[in-house]
């Protein structure tokens, strides 16, 4: 559907944005371009639509040479969405959303229904937002308007520049997934530049990743990820490589380490004369049960008294003060075996410089602290580096045999 035939692009400045690429795009097919700034991906992009004219090669749509079609007919046969998403600010919503069909002459009607219509395709509803203007919208909701525009006339290409990038994380997966339920059901044949490659993963059916004015690889997601053909798409993929092993790799006993632990009744004597013996700041607190109630600071304690005032009322002693005169409750807690990533996530959520961890019976069995974390990545990826090691050891004894 689009296909580039050996398509160089240098710039009269002499550099060279896009050096002999040839690619092709299926009917149908969502092809994401992702690599580091500066690497051509956008040039790529323009060169389709003609903002940009390539130096050699040419550029076939639906086997047509676009050097020979008119821009602005070219246009029309293709919806593009960027980053700024580039709506007009005295125009409605609804207005935005009819550019292209108002340009191709339609009736008035006939643009209100077609854009209500994507605007409801793209999650607004139409009643509410049609009528606003973009600085009334968040901006997850300018960008709903951004891809509603560029189905406007039903193009069968989209071009999509970095469209979720100036949106936070979460709109962004949120916009992913609409955008993903909307193409199983338009199956448009789209171009999509992304610079991150968790995004290019999630959207593309293929991925083209790029380095440098060339493509480095061109294969499905599992395939990028698994068999990164060149060192330098190793390395770009890597760049999250320890993140996906954090979702991978459990807490083991051997990670964790261990603080003193005090109960909430024990006097803050005693646990003082604990957490200096051990050297520590802090220390975990039990209760009854030896269950998990939480964590008593060192800092928390100077200046403490060892005993409780008298009670004015009966003038009688009130006892020692105990632990739980001064514990903190602790929610931040994980079962063995959880997977890292949840405990990372856990230390940030709650944030806590260490999580404690139980067993099976919920007995608590250690804390893991960031240093544990880091250790037990290692742990994990000296075991992949065994186990290269071990199919080696195997491949030369057939060898010899
Ligand atoms: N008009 C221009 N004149 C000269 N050089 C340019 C021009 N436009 C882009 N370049 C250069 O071409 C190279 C590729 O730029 P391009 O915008 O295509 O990269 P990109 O991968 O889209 O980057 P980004 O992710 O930062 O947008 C860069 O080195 C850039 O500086």
């Amino acid at each position: 559907m689009i296909r580039f035939e050996n398509v160089t692009k240098r710039y009269p400045d002499g550099t060279t944005a896009v050096h002999e690429l040839s690619l092709e795009v299926a009917r149908g097919e969502l092809v994401t371009l992702v690599g580091p700034s500066g690497c051509g991906k956008t040039t790529t992009m323009k060169m389709v639509n003609r903002l940009i004219e390539p130096t050699s090669g040419r550029i076939l749509l639906d086997g047509e040479d676009i050097s020979a079609v008119d821009p602005v007919e070219l246009r029309r046969r293709i919806g593009y969405v960027i980053q700024q998403v580039g709506l007009f600010p005295h125009k409605t919503v609804l207005d935005n959303t009819a550019t292209v069909p108002f340009l191709l002459g339609w009736s008035k009607a006939e643009r209100r229904k077609r854009a209500a219509e994507l605007l409801e395709m793209v999650g607004l509803d139409p009643g509410r937002y049609g009528d606003r203007y973009p600085d009334q919208l968040s901006g997850g909701q300018r960008q709903r308007v951004g891809v509603a525009r560029a189905l406007a006339a039903d193009p069968p290409v989209l071009l999509m520049d970095e469209p979720f990038g100036a949106v936070d994380p979460v709109v962004r997966e949120h916009l992913q997934n609409e955008f993903l339920k909307l193409q199983s059901t338009l199956h448009k044949t789209v171009l999509f530049v992304t610079h991150d490659i968790e995004e290019a993963v999630r959207l593309g059916d293929r991925i083209a990743v790029y380095g440098d004015g060339r493509i480095e690889q061109f294969d499905p997601p599992a395939k990028v990820l698994g068999a990164p053909a060149t060192p330098y798409v190793a390395d770009f993929v890597g760049a999250d490589r320890g993140l996906k092993r954090l979702s991978v790799t459990p807490i083991e006993r051997g990670d964790l380490e261990e603080p003193p632990v005090v109960h909430l009744d024990d006097p803050i004597d005693k646990a003082r004369a604990r957490m200096r013996s051990e050297g520590a700041r802090w220390a975990v607190v039990l209760d009854d049960a030896d269950e998990l109630h939480g964590w008593l600071a060192a800092d928390a304690l100077d200046g403490a008294k060892g005993a409780k005032s008298a009670s004015p009322a009966t003038g009688k002693a009130a006892g020692p003060a105990t632990v739980a005169d001064h514990a903190r409750r602790m929610e931040a807690w994980l079962p063995l075996g959880s997977p890292l990533k949840q405990a990372f996530s856990s230390m940030l959520q709650h944030d806590a410089g260490w999580i404690a961890v139980l067993d099976d019976a919920d007995r608590f069995v250690g804390v893991l602290t960031p240093a544990g974390l880091h250790e037990a990545l290692r742990r994990s990826i000296d075991a992949d580096e065994r186990d290269v090691r071990r199919d080696e050891v195997e491949l030369e004894t057939i060898g010899d045999a």
